[in-house]
């Protein structure tokens, strides 16, 4: 039998009103101990499903905590599939803190980050792609990224996993039988030909899913972006403009950034993480070396990187260092103050960098910014437009397990044009199935499980 736990699943602070969720076996039998009506009579049921006002009660001193509505939900069909009961209070630290308080006394445990949608999970009610939607969910942060969740939670993940995995156990079986009804440990030709045949469109499946990968990590964790250059060519400026508001300080004195400023962005739907760095360039001042020091840094981390550059002043030695440095990367070249005269000469610039890669801006006309915009959003979706639907894949997790699934499937394929035995071609196919498995929860380790569970967050 499992205990019954009980947490805050509301945010902390002040709010109009506060949950605590309570489940287990004993949930009804705990909550009534600090339950009574509002005429002071204490209850031994509470219908189910229905809100009921009522006091909440300190059973040692026999005073009221708060006023409540409590909520009786009977297993199986709740969140968890357990006994589930909510009391609502007001919201604010005390009542909230003393509830739980007056739970635990009475032998409730605490509940553990993310024990809830665990229990959920372990009675099948979620699998384990749905339960780390919850989590993305609550954690999304721009429309985009709510939808993704959101398809995710409703098993669009689950459903072209769950159906991949019956095709390649139904690929499995016909070769066990083949194998069968043959003399040799061969598979016979027909069924060579179906298996392959059906495998190609799964492992197209696949390939489209981890295509998709590409965006949804972004949508799901958000781009961290760094803005560098030499100092004043207007990071600040940028950062502001974005953001459409005097976020950092502009002067006209290089130098002036010299820690680094992040702020989150929601960017036509993409999260961006942004950070303006102090200018790079050599200097005496200690602080402002430190401010470099992890501009070189974020440099290293980050998913794209705004190279700003000015128009008014030429290429220095020190920008085509860094430019070099940028070149692998995902970047975007940025010329600034193109109000003023020109002096910067395109034709001193890498020569690796594409035309698309820089863009043109004058932060004091405003010019510009549409088309930086849209050059961030053409990154991010690669170009393609169809990956702004809601299906893709977010987690790096699941990413992973696509990719060795197909490569599994790949040597399969390989193994069976080649026509090895059987056995060999079924290791693979069994790798790939467990490979998917993983996505939903099915064949993982009980560490992978705990490990995911840990990040969520208290009363979820
Ligand atoms: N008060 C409250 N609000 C909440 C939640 C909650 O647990 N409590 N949720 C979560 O934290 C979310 C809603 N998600 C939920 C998902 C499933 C079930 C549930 O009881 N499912 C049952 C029965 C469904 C039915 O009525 O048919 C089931 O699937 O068997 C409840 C909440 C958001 N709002
Ligand atoms: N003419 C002109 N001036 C600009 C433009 N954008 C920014 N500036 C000015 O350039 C100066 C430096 O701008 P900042 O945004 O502080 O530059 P920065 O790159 O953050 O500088 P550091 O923090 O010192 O590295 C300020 O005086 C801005 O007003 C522009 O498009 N045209
Ligand atoms: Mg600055």
């Amino acid at each position: 039998m499992e205990d019954t736990i009980a947490a805050i699943s509301t945010a902390s602070g002040e709010a109009g009103i506060g949950i605590i969720r309570i489940s287990g076996t004993e949930s009804l039998q705990k909550a009534l101990m600090i339950y009574e009506t509002k005429n002071g009579k204490k209850v031994t049921r509470l219908q189910d499903r229905r809100l009921t006002y009522g006091k909440i009660m300190d059973p040692h001193t026999g005073k009221m905590i708060d006023e409540a509505l409590v909520c009786y939900m009977k297993a199986p069909h709740t969140y968890t599939t357990e006994d589930v009961v909510e009391i609502q209070c007001h919201g604010g630290y005390i009542s909230l803190k003393r509830i739980m308080e007056a739970l635990l006394d009475q032998g409730v445990r605490s509940a553990e980050p993310g024990e809830f949608t665990k229990r959920a999970f372990l009675s099948g009610r979620l699998d384990l792609s749905q339960a780390e939607a919850v989590m993305d969910l609550i954690g999304s942060k721009t429309d985009l990224s709510h939808e993704a969740a959101l398809g995710q939670l409703e098993g669009f993940l689950s459903g072209k996993v769950k159906k991949m995995r019956e095709e390649l156990l139904d690929l499995m079986a016909a070769m066990e039988v083949s194998i069968d009804f043959s003399e040799e440990e061969d598979i016979d030709e027909v069924t060579f030909e179906d298996v392959y045949e059906k495998t190609i469109p799964i492992m197209d499946d696949i390939q489209w899913l981890i295509d998709s990968a590409k965006t949804g990590k972004i949508i799901r964790e958000g781009l961290k972006t760094v803005i560098i250059g030499k100092p004043n060519v207007g990071k600040s400026s940028l950062m502001n403009a974005l953001l459409k508001e005097s976020r950092a300080i502009v002067t006209d004195i290089p130098g002036t950034t010299r820690d680094v400023i992040e702020e989150q962005l929601n960017l036509r739907g993409i999260p961006l993480v942004l950070m303006d760095t102090a200018g790079i360039r050599d200097t005496e001042d200690v602080v402002e070396k430190m401010g470099v020091e992890r501009a070189k840094q974020l440099f290293d981390q980050a998913d794209l990187v705004m190279m700003m550059l000015d128009a008014s002043t030429p290429v220095t030695s020190e920008e085509v260092a860094l430019l070099n440095m940028v070149q692998k990367r995902k970047a975007l070249i940025i010329i600034n103050k193109t109000d003023l005269p020109s002096v910067l000469d395109e034709s001193s610039l890498p020569e690796w960098i594409d035309s698309d890669q820089i863009l043109k801006l004058s932060l004091l006309e405003s010019s510009g910014l549409l088309q930086l915009e849209e050059a961030l959003e053409n990154l991010v979706y690669d170009g393609e437009k169809n990956a702004r639907e809601k299906e893709m894949v977010t987690h790096l997790r699941h990413q992973q397990a696509l990719e060795k699934a197909y490569d599994s499937l790949k040597e399969g394929v390989k193994a069976l044009e080649s026509r090895m035995p059987l056995d060999f071609v079924q290791v693979d196919y069994q790798e790939a199935m467990d490979q998917l498995g993983a996505i939903i929860g099915e064949s993982v380790k009980e560490d992978l499980i705990d490990h995911i569970f840990s990040n969520f967050c208290i009363g979820k």
